[in-house]
């Protein structure tokens, strides 16, 4: 749970670097008058940057997020400031096009958001297209026609104890604004990801920043930013792709090779594997051994003494300890093994439970109790005279894993 915590964090830590960064640009106008006219061509780069990367990553969610913001600053400037400030004439008037957008973007963000992406990503894409240009043209349309209705229904008061008169938001569009952030936390909380933190912090970011669509920059630097988070998530997702495994949300073989050409002088390497996983596999199903695979990660994560675990591949996993002997790392890795010895892993859960007294009696025969345990086997190697890269310690590592499960498994090997 505290790891959940800690990395839900850390997915917050820029893009609330980069808003703070904004926010006091704006509030104390540190922005030199000479760079204003640039804000306009950020707001058209990024977007164009953003839009790239999320094709490139075949990203249609992100995609989408990102036309969103840019949409909603063009239409910002050219439907709202314009005509306010300078009164250009619009088929929509602008006080119906701020109603309109204020409950657009929060409302087209939150379903794009929900929406899952299919793996045909043309039809995806084009579906998208259809579904959210329809309702947009649709509201857009009311909005002409209908200009006094529209207005009549989002300027009033209609629950004053439930208004935030500051934010300057119609109180329609707040419960929206409100109902979307609930519902993406909720979707942070439960798939933790680069993408929904950023788009999370880029829709309150533009939704406060719309009733200060007259100020000389901050509409243009909002949107740079938020278009900025919402690129970088892809970068960072991107990046995670590569180097995370999925499985077990561990670093994978890539990220440990990046890693083994960094070590210093001194360093010990542990191999490590699942005891009898096969077996555990054709006993419980694949779907429990991945459960387990998980729970070991979890484990393994939590090793002291500096050392870090990866998932080398299958029911493997190395750790790392930079600056440590062999004999140092022992202790740490003992307490792990502890660990998941003790720990119980469910095999049914309520969902599973037999649907039939025949089925039940089956299912009885193969696993006569609801918790079990596994075990793990370790190898540990150092560097030293005799093992002078990583790929020999490695190795000396992976025979005293070896050791390890001819001695009877459970148990850690020193490489001799
Ligand atoms: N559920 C699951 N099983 C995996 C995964 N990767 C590898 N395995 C299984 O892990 C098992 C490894 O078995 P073996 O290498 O024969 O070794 P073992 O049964 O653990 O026996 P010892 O290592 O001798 O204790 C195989 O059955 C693989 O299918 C995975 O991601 N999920």
């Amino acid at each position: 749970m505290r790891h959940r915590l800690t990395h839900l964090f850390s997915l917050f830590i820029a893009p609330l670097l980069l808003a703070a960064g904004v926010l006091l640009v704006i509030t104390f106008n540190l922005l030199p008058s000479g760079l204003v006219r640039f804000t306009e061509i950020t707001v058209w780069l990024f977007a164009l940057i953003g839009l790239l990367l999320t094709l490139a990553y075949a990203r249609t969610r992100n995609f989408f997020a990102i036309l969103f913001v840019f949409l909603s600053y063009q239409v910002m400037m050219k439907g709202i400031q314009l005509p306010v400030t300078q009164g250009t004439e619009t088929p929509v008037e602008p006080a119906t096009v701020y109603n309109l957008l204020s409950f657009l973007l929060p409302s087209c963000i939150l379903v794009n958001s929900l929406w899952p992406e299919r793996f045909h990503l043309l039809q995806d894409k084009l579906l998208r297209l259809l579904v959210f240009g329809l309702f947009i043209i649709i509201l857009l349309a009311i909005g002409h026609r209908y200009p006094a209705e529209v207005n009549g229904l989002f300027n009033p008061v209609h629950f004053p104890a439930l208004y935030i008169e500051q934010l300057g938001l119609p109180q329609l569009s707040l419960f929206a604004f409100i109902g979307s952030l609930t519902v993406l936390f909720i979707q942070l909380l439960i798939n933790p990801q680069p993408y929904y933190a950023a788009q999370w912090v880029a829709l309150v970011a533009m939704v406060l920043a719309l009733p200060h669509f007259h100020h000389e920059y901050a509409p243009a630097l909002v949107t740079s930013l938020a278009l900025i988070m919402l690129s970088m998530a892809v970068l960072q997702e991107a990046f995670q792709m590569a180097f995370r495994d999925d499985l077990t949300g561990l670093p994978g073989r890539r990220a440990l090779n990046e890693r083994l050409q960094r070590l210093g002088r001194n360093y010990a390497i542990a191999m490590s594997d699942v005891d009898k996983f096969k077996v555990f596999n054709d006993t419980y199903g694949h779907d429990l051994g991945d459960q387990v695979l998980k729970m070991v990660a979890a484990q393994l994560k939590r090793v002291g003494g500096g050392g870090k675990a990866y998932r080398y591949g299958g029911e493997e996993f190395t750790l790392v300890f930079p600056g440590k002997t062999a004999e140092e790392a022992k202790p740490h890795l003992e307490k792990l093994r502890i660990a998941i010895e003790n720990y119980q892993v469910k095999i049914r859960d309520e969902s599973k439970r037999p649907k039939s007294d025949k089925e039940g009696k089956q299912k009885r025969n193969q696993t006569s109790k609801d918790w079990v345990s596994v075990t793990i086997s370790m190898g540990i190697a150092e560097r030293g005279s005799d093992l002078g890269n990583p790929e020999e310690v490695i190795k000396a590592a992976d025979q005293a894993l070896y050791k390890a499960k001819k001695a009877g498994r459970n148990q850690i090997a020193l490489a001799k």
